[in-house]
């Protein structure tokens, strides 16, 4: 399995997954500007993996400030605040800097910078591995949601190993299913505009010999109608108090489809992906971007100039539609809001410990 997010001899390595997968190549990442422009083009992708790189891109900004003998200080600062700037809609990148920003606070301005960097480096790879951890639990737990050997499953965008540290959320529930021998088929939607599924998840599904089919966006609807699958599963960018889901754009069409088959719809995702300061998915920023990605296909412009495009990369599901929320702490089943505030409590113990 090929690992999105490398840390090593001070330099972070991230598979570029625009290239994928065409091309295996990694950006070498010597100073946070890299990082941040990864996140922004995509190149990183996925709401656990932008989080991870996020802490690694204000390690090296921190180290920067020392070599540069900068001001400290306002310079952390600074740095933690355009790394927030990359993308707005996944909750795991203001998690992981709020995070590392905490263990700064630590220490106080007359400290040696180069202690606190060495803090900063031992926080960052403490979420990279506890992502890994937080993933197979999510695995373990979500596979017990499928009983029967005839499962086929249906997924959207890509919440497997490349948008996570290792193993994935809703990937990592369908890869230990799989090795259960719970499901036999995994069908991919394409997800358009950027292709996640076609490009990114289809591949990592193939590289492990999952069956996978792909099918466009708009075939979802007629594969459940026929009975070709029993269950959704997908991953989140964020998740409010009331248990709405933001996810990649067409995750709520599948949702919806999904109730109308009465087909089970299951979403995975770690604590670090709930926001708990927000009620509900209305206070979710959703993401727009460039009419670029919608007006052209594979590098080839499709669509007439001049015309308006809409770009939202993101779109959220209302709770009604989630039949459960698999986290590393359980299953969490409706209402969400009295299962969200459990787990919010339940977080706050294990963060005391
Ligand atoms: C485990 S990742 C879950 C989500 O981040 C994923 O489903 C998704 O929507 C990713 O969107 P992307 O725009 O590719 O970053």
């Amino acid at each position: 399995m090929l690992q999105s997010i490398i840390w090593s001899d001070g330099v972070l390595q991230l598979l570029n997954q625009t290239l994928l997968p065409a091309k295996i190549e990694y950006i070498s990442c010597r100073d946070w500007q890299t990082v941040a422009e990864a996140i922004r083009r995509l190149e990183v992708r996925g709401a656990p993996a932008i989080g991870a790189a996020a802490a690694f891109g204000l390690v090296l900004g921190a180290r920067e400030l020392i070599t540069t003998n900068e001001k400290f200080w306002p310079g952390i600062t600074e740095i933690a605040a355009a790394l927030r700037k990359t993308r707005p809609t996944a909750v795991n990148l203001f998690w992981a800097i709020d995070r590392m920003l905490s263990v700064a606070s630590r220490y106080d301005q007359g400290t040696d910078p180069a202690i606190v960097v060495a803090a900063l480096e031992d926080e960052a790879q403490a979420i990279a591995a506890e992502d890994k951890e937080v993933n197979k639990k999510i695995s373990l737990y979500g596979a017990q949601l499928f009983t029967r050997g005839e499962y086929a499953v249906l997924t959207h965008c890509n919440a497997g190993a490349l948008a996570t540290v290792a193993f994935g959320t809703a990937l990592g529930v369908i890869r230990q299913a799989w090795a259960e021998g719970k499901i036999r088929r995994v069908f991919v939607d394409e997800t358009r505009p950027l292709l996640q599924g076609a490009r990114l998840t289809a591949w990592e599904l193939a590289q492990e010999n999952i069956p996978v089919t792909l099918i466009t966006d708009n075939m979802a609807g007629w594969v459940m109608k026929n009975g070709m699958v029993q269950a959704v599963l997908v991953g989140a960018d964020r998740i409010a108090r009331n248990g709405d889901v933001a996810n990649k754009i067409g995750t709520y069409s599948v949702a919806v489809l999904a109730k109308e088959h009465g087909i089970p719809f299951f979403v995975a995702a770690p604590v670090s992906t709930f926001d708990f300061t927000i009620a509900s998915g209305a206070d979710i920023p959703i993401e727009e971007r460039s009419a670029d990605e919608v007006s052209s296909f594979g590098g080839i412009r499709v669509a007439p100039e001049g015309i308006d495009i809409y770009n939202p990369a993101f779109d959220v599901t209302p709770n009604q539609y989630i039949t459960a929320i698999i986290t590393e702490y359980g299953v969490l089943r409706p209402p969400y809001d009295r299962a969200i505030a459990n787990l919010a409590n339940n977080e706050k113990i294990n963060l005391r410990r």
